[in-house]
């Protein structure tokens, strides 16, 4: 049985495998410009952020209809599910999808049929994160919070992702500020290829409680001070900066230093159908690479929990640390 873990940074479109990407393409009468899905692997080769951010938003073409979202978000919870993931906080990019003329209803509706079943069909509960693209328009990103306010019932939080360089999180004020008035949650990427001053930004004009990858706050003593103290969550994605190149091996990943700074660090998968694998996966890499001791897996695992936004069902937060707790390696 695997370690018990929250997944709190995975974006359900970078779950889209290549046979699902082919299956959903022929289904919906869409012309991938790949012959087969070995042709389309070998596209899984990049240099940074914007050469995956190109095939990652390409590829969404074959995502239609309800029933897609649907088929997507299960296959991604069957998979989580097998690697020990209780609990998911996804990630969904609606504006990617309603530039394409798919409404903001099919999306969340359609995620929300796989969603609304998953602790009876997966026995994974969850929650969905609406993620504003920070290369758009600020107005764009008001006009996606509008767009969202039917489905709010579905919605727990907000995110910032896409192109970090040259899109400061202060861009997005506004819209941090209406979504709190809403009571939704806030997370943002900050620090993943973007400076620390865009992690302290996140925080301070944002208002985030976790801070998406935020590796790069090892360049700041003060701001890793900082986030110690405060217990900031870093939701860090290991495969995915391997594959982005934000670190040049695993074993290079800063994340014994993290831990060993008091950082409240937890591990997740990002778009695991493009890095090379799913939460376990990440998990299993981490220790292999760094060896990371048992204690060091629990404490990841045990932060993964505490950072969720289980606050409405403390029942079921402490049910899952209770299994972290009594688990053996
Ligand atoms: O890793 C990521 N970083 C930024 N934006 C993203 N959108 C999907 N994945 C990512
Ligand atoms: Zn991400």
């Amino acid at each position: 049985m695997p370690l018990p873990k929250a997944e709190l940074h995975l974006h359900i479109e970078g779950t889209l495998e290549p046979e699902l990407a082919f299956e959903l393409a022929a289904r919906n009468d869409v012309e991938l410009p790949y012959a087969d899905t070995d042709a389309l692997r070998k596209a899984y080769d990049f240099d940074g952020l914007q050469s995956f951010l190109n095939l990652y938003y390409e590829l969404m073409a074959v995502l239609r209809t309800e029933r897609d979202f649907e088929d997507l978000a299960n296959a991604y919870l069957a998979r989580a599910a097998a690697q020990g993931v209780r609990h998911a906080e996804i990630f969904f990019d609606p504006q990617a999808h309603i530039a394409r003329g798919v409404a903001m209803a099919t999306v969340v509706e359609g995620l929300w049929r796989a969603l609304g079943s998953s602790e009876a069909n997966h026995g994974v509960s969850t929650r969905l994160i609406m993620c504003f693209l920070r290369d758009e328009s600020a107005e764009s990103a008001l006009e996606t919070l509008e767009a969202a306010k039917p489905h709010l019932d579905r919605i727990t939080g907000i995110g910032l992702d896409s192109a970090e360089v040259g899109h400061p999180p202060a861009k997005f004020r506004e819209v941090y500020e209406a979504a709190a008035a809403l009571g939704l949650r806030r997370v943002a990427h900050a620090g993943e290829e973007g400076p620390p001053e865009y992690i302290t930004e996140a925080l301070d004009v944002l208002g985030v409680e976790r801070i998406d990858h935020g590796l790069r706050c090892m360049e700041s003593p003060e701001l890793v001070e900082r986030l110690a103290r405060d217990r900031i969550p870093l939701t860090l994605c290991p495969l995915s900066n391997v594959r982005l190149r934000t670190v040049d091996t695993l074993a290079d990943h800063p994340l014994p230093a993290m831990l060993d700074a008091g950082l409240m660090c937890t591990v997740n998968s990002d778009d695991p159908a493009y890095f090379g694998g799913y939460a376990g996966d990440n998990f299993e890499a981490v220790q292999k690479s760094l060896g990371l001791s048992e204690d060091r897996l629990r404490e990841l695992a045990r932060n993964s929990f505490l950072a969720s936004f289980l606050e409405d069902d403390e029942e079921r937060r402490s049910r899952y640390l209770a299994e972290v707790e009594a688990y053996e390696f």
